[in-house]
């Protein structure tokens, strides 16, 4: 194991996620491999990251190198191996993650050519604030030296609630499901596939066994838990959002276990017929900080009409920000 530190840019740092996001970093989320956090936020929200940077202090991480904060992505995103871009605006109750494509979309052109100037060579980069792909869309457009496979949006969370909820519905852990999948957007389009998932090693719709709940249930409590818990809280996921950010950027430098995947937006190269080009949600495993769509899948004519439909909302949200001149 390298004892350099790792460098870890994460905007937003001072918002709600961040809170979770910072201290789980700092413990060892992402390996026994020391980190520096370099920290960016806007201006005026920099005197409340200086108070979650002494409460960091205050934990006395024996893993944490250092920590910078600033409002400069071309200094906060110096030489950064990892960057985690949350900061954006959440949606709140009745709004959809697309109607902040354009609040949204500006953060992530400037950080896309701030990361190409200024970053290592090695970067890779994770986006989780929203709308989560094409927002990644947007910063891999707008860094153009930086390879588009370093480029990833988070889906991982729903992988996760995925995994819950069918743990729930078969009493099994979720530490015996294998190879769920989320395909296309992070939004309410999106498309949990358990059909190729593994409880135990058995075909999870099998152990199922209950067609009906899949399509009522299963699928449209996933797809819409981040409106779920908006109603709920009054606010987005936080904690759960920064559990999946980890898990993510884990698994995405140390790689997957044998014998299973995870689901990741990534790039297109045109496999299950997404467009090459689109950022939208696969099956992947990783490894030595690559990551590679799992090939050869089935695809059944129900699961073949969700992926479509999904697919088809980020075509749409590319053109929005096509027009916006974002890209
Ligand atoms: N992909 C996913 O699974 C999930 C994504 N999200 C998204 O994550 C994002 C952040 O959520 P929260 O932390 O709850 O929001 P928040 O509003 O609590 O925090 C966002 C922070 O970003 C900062 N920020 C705004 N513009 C910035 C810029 N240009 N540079 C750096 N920082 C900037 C704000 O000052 C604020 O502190 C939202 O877009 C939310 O929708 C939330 C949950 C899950
Ligand atoms: O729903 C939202 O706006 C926040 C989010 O992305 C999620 O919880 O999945």
């Amino acid at each position: 194991m390298s004892t350099t530190p790792l460098k870890v840019a994460v905007t937003g740092a001072a918002g709600q996620i961040g809170y979770s996001l910072l201290f789980r970093l700092a413990s060892g989320a992402l390996g026994d491999r020391p980190i520096q956090l370099q920290l960016l936020e806007i201006e005026p929200a920099l005197k409340a990251l200086e108070g979650v940077v002494m409460e960091l202090d205050d934990c006395a991480f024996p893993g944490l190198a250092g920590v910078e904060i600033g409002s400069d992505p071309t200094k906060i995103f110096d030489g950064v191996n990892l960057a985690l871009l949350v900061g954006a605006r959440p949606r709140g109750p009745g709004m959809e993650r697309g109607d902040l494509l354009s609040a949204n979309g500006a953060i992530f052109t400037a950080q896309g050519k701030a990361l190409n100037e200024v970053a290592a060579d090695d970067v890779r980069i994770g986006v989780t604030g929203n709308p989560a792909n094409t927002n990644a869309l947007i910063a891999m457009t707008n860094a153009i030296d930086i390879p588009n496979e370093r480029f990833s949006a988070l889906t991982r969370l729903d992988h996760n609630r995925a995994l819950s909820q069918l743990a729930a519905k078969t009493g099994a852990s979720v530490n015996d499901i294998t190879k769920m999948t989320i395909w296309g957007n992070h939004s309410a389009t999106q498309y949990p596939d358990l059909f190729h998932a593994e409880i135990a090693g058995k075909n999870a719709a099998e152990v199922v066994n209950d067609q009906a709940w899949v399509e009522n249930d299963f699928i449209p409590t996933v797809a819409k838990r981040g409106a779920a818990i908006i109603d709920a809280r009054g606010a987005s996921s936080a904690a759960s959002a920064a559990s999946a950010t980890c898990n993510a950027a884990r698994d995405w430098l140390n790689g997957t276990p044998a014998g299973d995947w995870v689901s990741m937006a990534v790039v297109s190269d045109g496999s299950y017929g997404v467009p090459e080009g689109l950022i939208s949600s696969f099956p992947v495993t990783t490894s030595g900080g690559d990551w590679s769509i799992v090939q050869g899948l089935e695809i059944s004519d129900f699961s073949r009409g969700r992926i479509d439909a999904s697919v088809a909302e980020l075509a749409d949200e590319k053109a929005a920000v096509t027009e916006l001149g974002l890209i």
